[in-house]
């Protein structure tokens, strides 16, 4: 089956979008939301700006460094919010009709950073909700597979500088995703992913 090549374009009178058309969750991905210039501010400011931390996390018996630095930005567990994220959050806002509420960055400082398979942890109020994922800086993979259709393929998504992708509510239900490392020899790349609940508490603790 090949459902995933059947990718839609849309327009509906604002940014044009692409509608993944994925069973059961919706995946809409726009390039270049973000123009170059004010993309390459927010990736300097960024970058410098945020206080980044490599957090820690129990693997089996080991206690194990992310292959990535991370912040968290809003709610009662997070940092306070900066006028660049007040400003990313209101655009995405505006294209997709949801309020967040928090942020989680993550800074891939070069091809061996990566985040490995998973689909996001439950929030703390016990149900998921939309994601809305924006890049800045190099382009990477994002790669989506469902957790039990193994018919489906597996699909790679480039995330290049400046674009925004929209993970349905049920996406966490239904898909995994992962950042491969790449051995091409690359610069950095800021995520951000914007939440709607507080994340589980491994997410914003260090050590
Ligand atoms: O960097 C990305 O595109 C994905 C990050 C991610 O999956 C996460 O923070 O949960
Ligand atoms: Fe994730």
């Amino acid at each position: 089956m090949k459902l995933f090549d059947d990718i839609a374009l849309f327009d509906e009178g604002k940014k044009r979008f692409k509608d993944f058309m994925l069973p059961d969750e919706e995946l809409k991905l726009w390039e270049q939301f973000f123009g170059k210039t004010e993309s390459d501010k927010y990736f300097s400011t960024l970058l410098t700006n945020t206080p980044w931390q490599q957090r820690t996390r129990k693997m089996y018996d080991r206690m194990v460094l992310d292959p990535r630095l991370t912040a968290y930005y809003g709610g009662s567990k997070g940092l306070a919010w900066t006028s660049d994220l007040l400003d990313i959050k209101a655009r995405v806002e505006q294209e997709c009709g949801i309020t967040f509420e928090r942020v989680l960055l993550n800074y891939y400082r070069d091809g061996n950073d990566s985040v490995a398979w998973h689909s996001d942890t439950l929030p703390a109020d016990g149900k998921h909700h939309a994601i809305a994922s924006v890049t800045f800086g190099e382009t990477r993979l994002f790669k989506v597979r469902h957790k039990t259709r193994k018919d489906l393929k597996q699909l790679d998504i480039p995330l290049t500088h400046g674009s925004f992708l929209l993970m349905g509510e049920t996406m966490q239900d239904h898909y995994e995703h992962h950042v491969p490392k790449t051995s091409r020899n690359i610069g950095a790349r800021i995520n951000l992913t914007f939440r709607i609940s507080e994340l589980v508490k491994d997410v914003y603790f260090v050590r």
